[in-house]
């Protein structure tokens, strides 16, 4: 494909299985005009007018990928293959947005799909993969969205991602010339990424209460007294939260060996037990298992701190702690270490 001035070539798509969400092109007008001019997706949609233009497609398209450029909404094009005559192609399907409310904080989730791709589960899919890649890529703390009150299957689809209901409103919609009444949803991070467990590789669960999680954890502090926090990646629990180096202790390991374990595979140093100081520990209660994490510091490693797995690092003063999302079990640890740094 050529890159017209503009296209943000920059945006690596998303995947999912069935799925592939990526900026639109100008060459999808005419698929994308096809497919929402068509009264029973326009009716849903509140920023559409119905009959949708064929040029209105085009202009669309470009308004997009400057919203990307400037970081301030994601407009994407939801992509699947289909056969065709000389083998799959690949077609429009919908497309999936989130846009930046003023503060930066939150987000408004969109979607639509396309009506002979209905039912089957594309909107969740597409819906769910954005969701969980502005959670962990971008600076906000939840998202938000809206269904018509007789949309049960938009609302079905904000459901099953683990939204939850937030009210109502009235809300004007292009296509039906008037404001009509909606049911307005919130999904924050735990909701909406499973953040809250499933506790994967911990302690077997004791008769009552959550499984206990043991996980090993180090402030590596340089020469400057900063202290190189991790930025948890897509996928994972808590994701997009910055983080002490370190993991699960998995059975057999001592504290010691797993951080000496998680530090080589994740930042590629070499450090030795006797180089890890006992600082301090957490011990906090996540909805699905409790965690107990040992606190090591550490100012003495060999090789060069790199981010092996492709995560973000940062080397932080204490005093900026603030300016990095944290887990909740790290505060008490964030006060402690800035007290002793
Ligand atoms: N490393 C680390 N984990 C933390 C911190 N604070 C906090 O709540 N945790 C929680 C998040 C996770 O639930 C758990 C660590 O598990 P993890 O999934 O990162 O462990 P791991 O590197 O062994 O991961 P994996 O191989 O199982 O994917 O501890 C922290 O500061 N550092």
């Amino acid at each position: 494909m050529t890159t017209p001035p503009g296209y943000p070539a920059d945006f690596v798509p998303l995947r999912t299985d069935r799925l592939t969400l990526r900026p639109l092109r100008a060459e999808d007008a005419t698929a994308l005009h096809r497919l929402v001019n068509d009264w029973e997706v326009a009716k849903t949609l509140a920023r559409v007018p119905f009959p949708y233009k064929r040029s209105l497609a085009d202009e669309w398209i470009l308004s997009t990928w400057a919203q990307i450029a400037a970081g301030e909404a994601w407009h994407l094009a939801i992509v699947g293959e289909e056969p065709g005559p000389d083998g799959p192609a690949e077609t429009l399907i919908g497309c999936v947005a989130l846009t930046l409310d003023a503060d930066r904080r939150q987000a408004e989730l969109g979607y639509w799909v396309g009506r002979r791709y209905w039912g089957h589960g594309v909107a969740t899919e597409a819906a769910g993969r954005l969701c969980r890649w502005a959670l962990a890529q971008l600076e906000i703390t939840g998202i938000h969205a809206s269904a018509l009150r007789d949309n049960a299957r938009s609302a079905a689809v904000l459901r099953r991602l683990g939204f939850r209901p937030a009210g109502e409103a009235m809300q004007t919609f292009l296509s039906r010339g008037a404001p009509m009444p909606v049911n307005l949803f919130h999904g924050g991070r735990e909701e909406l990424t499973g953040d809250a467990g499933p506790a994967a590789g911990a302690a077997a669960a004791p008769l009552a209460g959550p499984p206990l999680m043991l996980v090993a954890a180090v402030a590596l502090v340089d020469a400057d007294g900063r202290v190189l926090l991790a930025r948890r990646p897509e996928g994972k629990p808590l994701a997009g939260l910055w983080e002490f180096p370190g993991g699960k202790v998995k059975p057999g390991e001592t504290p010691e060996a797993a951080l000496i374990r998680e530090l080589k595979e994740e930042l590629d140093i070499d450090v030795s037990a006797s180089c890890l100081a006992p600082f301090t520990f957490a011990s906090h209660a996540y909805e699905k298992f409790h965690l107990m994490m040992p606190l090591y510091l550490c100012r003495k490693w060999g090789g060069t701190v790199r981010a092996v797995e492709g995560q973000a690092l940062a080397w932080v003063r204490p005093k900026q702690f603030g300016g990095y999302a944290m887990p909740p079990a790290d505060r008490p640890l964030v006060a402690m270490l800035q007290d002793f740094l």
